[in-house]
């Protein structure tokens, strides 16, 4: 017998979590909101005249059926927390059961409504009373015009997510509608509507459970409204393969609505691998957390994916299969059937469930063991759906009259369909008594019949089930599991499972009844609640990280008023933006070093290397942080020289200005500061370096370009980079693994080369220069220095955050330490030893050929330039890593797009709100 987690323990787990969280900081209210399509009641508006005319109006209840599962689910939670409902209130009745428009309800009947349904849980009238509910359990009603929430919920949602996500896509809707997009206004709309309510009704340390497809885009409009929120999206859905999701002209959209969540949970495995894929290969976003999370570019996080399929409240259905009324109806069954086996199905008249298909299979059965006919009944109840459609209504009933005209006789009917909504204890009675479940819908979620059919079954004759393999699907050993559209093997499913022995009857049904019992709908709500607290962590400020995925605690977001505080207390020298400089005064000493990789950092990552051109705001910025005396800045890049003076070269040397300072291909070149006129030919560090290992690197690339269609090869001078973004991606990846695999083992070992993984790319450089040593030699020519900011977002940059790390760290005191503090403003001396790889030159402004020192001979280089003492502050330092805070890197603060980077540039100059920055956004 499996050995599963009972609830218990999942429940002692969540304990735990919390009272950790607690502990560090993390704020809890206690409270989850579940955010559902519609209230699980239903509202009507009495209204009542009289003689003088004035009227009472009073709201009237009902239970509002289905969602079964999700809804005691979620109940079950109250033993725990409060819980909080929010859905759309459903098309508000009058007295006479007439529609009213939502004109017609007054504010004073909304807040009447809003506070008898916050009362939800005391409604005994309206659900059954929950055994474990100690705490409260409120409703909030999301009020939509009619038109908004029929064009989204009968247009968008059953029109066009329902039949993409079940695989079928929309013949019959273009005819009717102009295209798949028809109703996406009315979608959005109602989104938005669920957003704003509940921002009105969230308190910080609420966990946030959106449910299914109707509000795919509602994480990321609560992401925007309320920044902290911690938000799970839980599709009770399939999700389709890339290919079939890829056919929505929403596409985009709707997988940016979903990464809004911390985390988004679907039913099983595949659904997720599903949803991955799609996100790396129609949208091009990156996976993270070893292939379980999703960065979407444009937001602040990584959105972790997991699955967890739904159950069935197991306890509440063992009681219901023992009401009194169902005995009368089994025994009826049992006489009407006498002599005869009872094959049962119960699904939704939708074509997604697969109807026809087992009705064909039905009469395949009778075809092929003709020993059945007489002997077996199938009884098919087809409750009504949303989705109707009379023309499958009618197939249905033309092809049960094929089968009873076939295989039927005066006294023999086998096949009977009974569309309608059966009455709990005919339900019941149905599955009790019958020898065998067939349930094979063409595509489900998870289907709860299945379940419900195990714990029927418990006390009568532990019949078996042949169920789809294309639902979700729990309890695999139990079920004879078939491929719907395989008439024939249905068929034979269906034979096999009515000649089953007692004895494995009894074991499958053992099977089955453990896993229908252990994964619950309670078991299913509260690992929900669990991931979702793993998903919150304690940030630097105060208020919830929800953006650190993984539950790992996150790197801060760059703070800005400290940087710009570190930024002002570097130097007394003034600026030559207030004191002109004069062409006899010294230059002074500038005391503040910016480092800045380049792609990524500076300029978006996009398909075409050569399209990464800077934007205005990020020109402007720089030039502005070039005009202070103080300031030096440098572009620290993997480009090759030609790139960066194309599109940086002038900026800062106007007016005589300093300028840029440039390292490219990793290192392998420099270029000082200066002013434009000056003829300033780039340093190679790499002239005297044996390079002759690139042709052999260029064939293993040119090799692997021919066979990945989309790559390409680009050559620099002292560095070669294979890209491969535009390639389809798994097969890129693929790719790139395997040449980077062939050149670290068969190239790279006898070379004096290394093999960089990069961003889609993958790069060979000599490993005698990276940016880490260009980073050390430009401290160490600078020791004046007084505050430092180095801003990367790749692999290659961490080399630079590492050569960094000696001064962002204070020391534990020890007499042997390298560095001690010095002063009251807690600057520490740092003693720095002369880099290794790279010769120095002494000041910029006096020039000095340098060549490259070929990495092992250091000890002139050393000998010439002895330890070098610099003075310090470690907050003064700011190592900045672009993307999002859980991301794994050497660097203190985190921002998450290159727009940031030059915002925080902006931000330290104070011209975030200048009215040169506004204006530069608004065009
Ligand atoms: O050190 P960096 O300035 O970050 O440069 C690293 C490499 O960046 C470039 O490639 C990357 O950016 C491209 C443009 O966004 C993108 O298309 C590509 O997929 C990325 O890998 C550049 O082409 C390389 O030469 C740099 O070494």
């Amino acid at each position: 017998m499996p050995i599963l987690p009972t609830l218990s323990d999942i429940r002692a787990s969540i304990a735990q979590l919390e009272e950790r969280h607690q502990r560090n900081g993390v704020v809890l209210s206690g409270r989850i909101l579940h955010v559902c399509h519609s209230l699980p009641v239903t509202c009507t508006l009495h209204v009542d005249k009289d003689e003088s005319s004035s009227s009472t109006r009073k709201w009237k209840l009902g239970p509002r059926y289905g969602h079964a599962a999700m809804i005691s689910g979620i109940r079950s939670l109250s033993a725990t927390h409060e819980q909080i409902i929010v859905g759309w209130t459903g098309d508000i009745e009058g007295t006479e059961g007439e529609k009213k428009e939502v004109g017609e309800v007054t504010e004073e009947d909304r807040l009447q409504l809003n506070d008898l349904i916050f009362k939800g849980g005391e409604q005994e009238d309206v659900h059954e009373a929950h055994d474990e509910g100690h705490h409260h359990t409120g409703y909030v009603a999301v009020w939509m015009p009619s038109p908004v929430a029929h064009g989204y919920y009968d247009g968008y949602c059953k029109q066009i997510l329902w039949p993409l996500f079940h695989y079928l896509l929309w013949q019959d809707v273009a005819t009717e509608y102009a295209s798949a997009d028809s109703h996406y206004p009315h979608y959005e709309a109602a989104n938005a509507a669920f957003a704003r309510r509940i921002a009105e009704i969230y308190q910080p340390g609420d966990l946030i459970w959106v449910h299914d497809y109707h509000l795919l885009l509602l994480p990321n409009l609560l992401r925007e409204l309320l920044p902290d929120a911690v938000v799970g999206l839980f599709v009770h859905t399939p999700f389709p393969s890339s290919e079939v999701f890829r056919c929505l002209p929403r596409r985009k959209e709707i997988l940016d609505g979903m990464l809004g969540a911390n985390l988004v949970c679907f039913q099983n495995y595949s659904y997720t691998r599903h949803f991955i894929s799609t996100c790396i290969r129609v949208c091009g976003y990156e996976s993270h957390l070893n292939g379980r999370g999703i960065e979407n570019p444009s937001s602040s996080h990584v959105t972790a994916v997991s699955y967890c399929p739904v159950g069935i409240d197991a306890e509440r259905v063992a009681r219901d299969v023992l009401r009194p009324g169902i005995k009368p109806k089994f025994d009826a069954l049992k006489t009407l059937y006498q002599g005869k086996k009872i094959i049962v199905g119960r699904d939704k008249l939708d074509v997604v469930k697969g109807v026809l298909q087992k009705l064909r299979a039905f009469e395949k059965m009778l075809q092929i063991y003709p020993e059945w006919v007489g002997r077996v009944v199938m009884i098919q109840v087809t409750s009504p759906s949303l989705a109707d459609s009379p023309k499958l209504e009618r197939q249905v009933s033309e092809l049960v009259a094929h089968i009873n005209g076939t295989y039927g006789s005066l006294d023999f009917i086998p096949c009977h369909h009974y569309h309608q909504t059966l009455k709990k204890d005919e339900f019941y009675a149905l599955l009790s008594v019958a020898d065998l479940a067939v349930i094979t819908p063409l595509r489900d979620g998870m289907n709860t019949t299945s379940m419900e059919f195990v714990i029927a079954q418990e006390r009568t004759k532990r019949s078996p089930s042949v169920l789809s393999e294309l639902m979700g699907v729990m309890g695999i050993l139990g079920a004879l599991w078939v491929n719907p559209w395989d008439l024939h093997t249905v068929a034979s499913a269906m034979h096999r499972a009515l000649l089953m022995p007692e004895a494995e009857k009894a074991t499958r049904h053992k099977y089955l009844h453990d896993v229908v019992t252990t994964r619950t709908s309670h078991m299913w709500a509260n690992v929900l609640t669990e991931m979702l607290l793993q998903q919150m962590t304690p940030s630097v400020h105060g208020k919830n990280d929800a953006n650190a995925a993984g539950g790992r605690k996150g790197i801060p977001y760059l703070d800005i008023a400290r940087l710009r505080k570190w930024y002002d207390a570097a130097s007394s020298v003034p600026s030559s933006s207030t004191i002109p400089r004069q062409p006899t005064r010294p230059r002074a000493k500038p005391t503040r070093l910016f480092f800045f990789d380049y792609d990524g950092t500076l300029a978006p990552i996009v398909k075409i290397p050569s399209a990464a051109v800077p934007s205005e705001q990020a020109l402007n910025a720089l030039n502005n942080l070039c005009k202070d005396e103080r300031n030096l800045v440098y572009i620290i890049s993997g480009r090759d020289a030609d790139f960066l003076d194309e599109h940086l070269g002038s900026v800062g040397t106007a007016d005589g200005g300093r300028g840029l300072g440039f390292s490219a291909e990793h290192g392998g070149f420099v270029k000082e500061p200066r002013k434009s006129t000056d003829p300033s030919p780039w340093r190679n560090f790499t002239s005297k370096l044996d390079m002759s290992w690139m042709s052999e690197v260029y064939e293993v690339f040119r090799y692997y370009t021919e066979r990945t269609t989309g790559s390409h090869i680009e050559v620099k001078k002292s560095s070669i980079t294979w890209h491969y973004r535009a390639a389809d991606p798994e097969w890129g990846q693929f790719q790139c693994r395997q040449c980077q695999d062939l050149l670290e083992n068969n190239v790279a070992h006898k070379r004096p080369i290394e093999v960089l993984v990069g961003k889609k790319n993958l790069e060979v450089r000599p490993i005698a220069v990276n940016k880490g040593e260009i980073v050390k030699r430009l401290v160490y020519k600078h020791p004046q220095v007084e505050f430092i900011f180095c801003a990367g977002d790749d692999k290659t940059d961490e080399d630079m955050f590492r050569a960094l790390k000696q001064f962002t760290e204070r020391p534990s005191p020890s007499p042997k330490a390298e560095s001690s503090i010095i002063d009251d403003s807690g600057k520490i001396e740092f003693v720095m030893d002369a880099p290794l790889s790279v010769t120095l030159v002494d000041d910029d402004d006096d020039e000095e050929e340098q060549g490259c020192d070929n990495s092992s001979n250091n000890t002139s280089a050393n000998s010439k330039y002895p330890p070098m003492t610099i003075h310090l502050s470690p907050e003064a330092v700011f190592t900045v890593a672009v993307g999002h805070s859980s991301k794994r890197t050497l660097a203190s603060w985190h921002v998450t797009s290159p727009a940031e980077v030059v915002g925080a540039v902006e931000g330290l100059l104070g011209l975030a709100n200048s009215d040169e920055a506004l204006e530069k956004r608004e065009e």
